[in-house]
Order: C-alpha cells, then structure tokens, then sequence
C-alpha cells in the first residue's frame, strides 16, 4: 500500500455551518483509522484547532493536527498548504486518511486544483469534498432571496453574478461539493426541511448527494471513502474564483474583542446575541474567563443565536484570557460592537 495515494477529505461550508463539529464527530468514531486535519480559520483567535486538539483521540495525535494562520487557504496553496501537507506526509507513521477543514469564507475549488499539481497528486487524492449547510441559515434566506432564481441562471450561464458576497461563497461551496450535509435540522421543522434540501438541489452539482444531520452526527464512513478523485474534474465545479482569479476576502471584515473577566456567562451572552443581532455579525467565537470558575467558557455564535460551555480547565501554565472574534460584512462597526459588549 505504500504506493498509494492517501485520500484528502475537503469539510467547507459557510461561518458557523457546523464544519468543526463534524469533523469532532470523525475524530471520536473513525476507530482504528489513523487521521490527521489541515484547519484553516478565518479571524485572530485559533478556536477550531483548541476544539478538535481538546478531543485528545489517539488516532489523530497532536502532530497529526496543523493549524494553518488566519489567511485564506484557497489563496495561499502554495505558501501555506503544501508545505502543510509536506509535513503531515514526512512523519514516520503516514496518516491514512487527511481531513482539510477550510475557513467557511474560503472558496473549495482552488483548494482542490492544487491537487492537481505534480508535487501532490502522485501522493494524495481529493476523496470528496464535503459542503456542511447551516440549513437555518438556509430557511432564513441568509445567503440568497431566491436559490431558485440562481439554479435556472447556472442552468443558462454556467456563471453567476451576485450582489451579496455571501450568496457568492455560499453558492461557490455548495457548487464544488460531492456530498452536502444539510445540517442542524434540530432547528428546522419538517416542510422547512425538505424545502431547504430541495432548493441545496438546486445549486448543487448533479451527483452530489443531501445527507441530513444535527450536530454533525454522521457515520465516518459515509464521509470518508467517497472516492470522488474531485481534482480529475475541476471542469464540473464552476467557481467564482474561474473569472477573478484575484479574489480576495475584502468582503468581509474581523477583530478581536478583549474582555476582562465575566462574572455573569448569561449577560454575556445577552450582550453578545445583542450586538449581533444590531451590527449584523455573522459569526462569533472564543475563550472566556469566567470569575471563580476553573474552566474556561466556549463562546460559539452564528448570527445571533449564541452557545456556551464550560470546555475544559485552564491549564496551569495558561494565561486566562477572555478574547473573541467578531466577523461581519466589511462595514462591519467595530466600534458600537465594542460599546455594546462594554455595557455594564
Ligand atoms: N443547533 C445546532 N447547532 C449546531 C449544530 N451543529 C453545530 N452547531 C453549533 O453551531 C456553532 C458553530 O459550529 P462549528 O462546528 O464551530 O461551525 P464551523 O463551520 O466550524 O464554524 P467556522 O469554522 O467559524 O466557520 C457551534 O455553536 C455549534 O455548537 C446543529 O446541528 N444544531
């Protein structure tokens, strides 16, 4: 087997879709299979990479985890990915399956070409690529009014101008994948389910197939072993990224918010759904430190719906800092989002 092609598994999906979730959901299932993850964040504070490390799964030691700075990995393949994957590749034991989770503002397609270069692909195959949905996010028409109106016009052009620079994402993602996970259903009702997979159908390439999920919960083997080979049709994937190959990520603004330390985890949490739901914030994460308590509080927003837990101690050696990140649509008003968390 030494001669074979190990298998990439490519996790996109918008800010918050549940991308890191799912991939906890691998790590803790995957049995014996030897694993190692790419992760790519989008914002200052490393929160993906303290979440999948805090598993502490024996098949995906902590050298087998690579966190990959803020930046946008669809367009820092060369600099960044590939060294990434030159490393995971040196170590004694070769993982057997890598999972690459990508920032949820980054476009899938120019991450699978670079498995098309010679360096990778006699070495690794894109498995599949997986697109996680938000599908309440969905239902509430965050990423386009009408997915209808945008089916007919891939239908017509092949390319689509939108407006929103989430649509455009969104759309990119979801056209790229091999299996889409329409996930937190738990917030959906049953027609608003099935309305939303039908209208992922739309935007979605013809052999994709919808997987339903809450919590990311989805058997391993479903995800992995798709044998898609994604980088041999890169034809089939239209991209915004194919007309602008200069794309960039000015569409979308981040910052980090220190804060002292909380005696209240509830008022926070009300300041912070508060200043989302105000300023328009698209996402939210980070550590907390809560007064009096050992452990440190997960702080997890998408829009304004807001989730928190106590994740694990501090450690000893640690400095208990309170810090999160803000992401938002470039205009994003940092400073009425800071005078809304500094309220007493
Ligand atoms: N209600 C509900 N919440 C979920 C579900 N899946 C994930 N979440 C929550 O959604 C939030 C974001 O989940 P993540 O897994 O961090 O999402 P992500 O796609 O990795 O986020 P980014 O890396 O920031 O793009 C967290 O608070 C999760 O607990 C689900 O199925 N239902």
């Amino acid at each position: 087997m030494s001669g074979a092609k190990i298998p990439a598994t490519i996790v996109t999906g918008f800010l918050g879709a549940g991308k890191t979730t799912l991939i906890r959901h691998v790590l803790e299932n995957a049995k014996d299979r030897r694993l190692a993850l790419v992760i790519n964040e989008f914002g200052d504070v490393g929160v993906d990479g303290e979440i999948l490390r805090a598993c502490g799964v024996e098949n995906c030691p902590e050298e087998n985890i690579v966190e990959l700075a803020n930046g946008c990995l669809c367009c820092t393949v060369a600099d960044d990915f590939i060294p990434a994957i030159e490393a995971l590749l040196a170590h004694e034991k070769r993982p057997d399956h890598i999972i690459i989770e990508t920032s949820g503002l980054a476009l899938p397609k120019p991450l699978v070409k670079a498995f098309d270069w010679p360096a990778i692909r006699s070495k690794l195959t894109v498995d599949g690529v997986i697109a996680v949905i938000d599908g309440k996010a969905v239902a509430e028409g965050r990423f386009a009014d009408d997915l209808d109106a945008i089916a007919q016009e891939r239908e017509d052009t092949q390319t689509i101008d939108h407006d929103n620079p989430l649509e455009e994402v969104f759309d990119d993602q979801l056209a790229c994948a091999d299996l889409i996970i329409l996930n937190k259903t738990d917030l959906l009702g049953a027609d608003e389910e099935r309305d939303v997979a039908d209208r992922l159908a739309l935007g979605a390439r013809k052999a994709a197939k919808i997987v339903r999920a809450s919590g990311g919960r989805v058997e391993p083997l479903v995800l992995l072993g798709l044998s898609a080979a994604a980088e041999d049709d890169l034809a089939n994937r239209p991209s915004h990224h194919d007309a602008e190959p200069e794309h960039d990520h000015d569409d979308f603004d981040s910052f980090v918010v220190s804060l002292s330390a909380v005696a209240d985890p509830a008022a926070l949490v009300a300041k912070l759904a508060e200043a989302a739901r105000a300023h328009d914030v698209l996402r939210i994460k980070g550590f907390v430190e809560v007064v009096g308590k050992p452990m440190r509080l997960l702080v997890q927003g998408v829009g304004a719906r807001i989730d928190h837990h106590f994740d694990r101690a501090w450690k000893p050696d640690e400095q208990r800092m309170s810090r999160v990140v803000i992401i938002g649509e470039k205009g994003l008003n940092r400073d009425a989002v800071i005078a809304t968390l500094a309220q007493p």
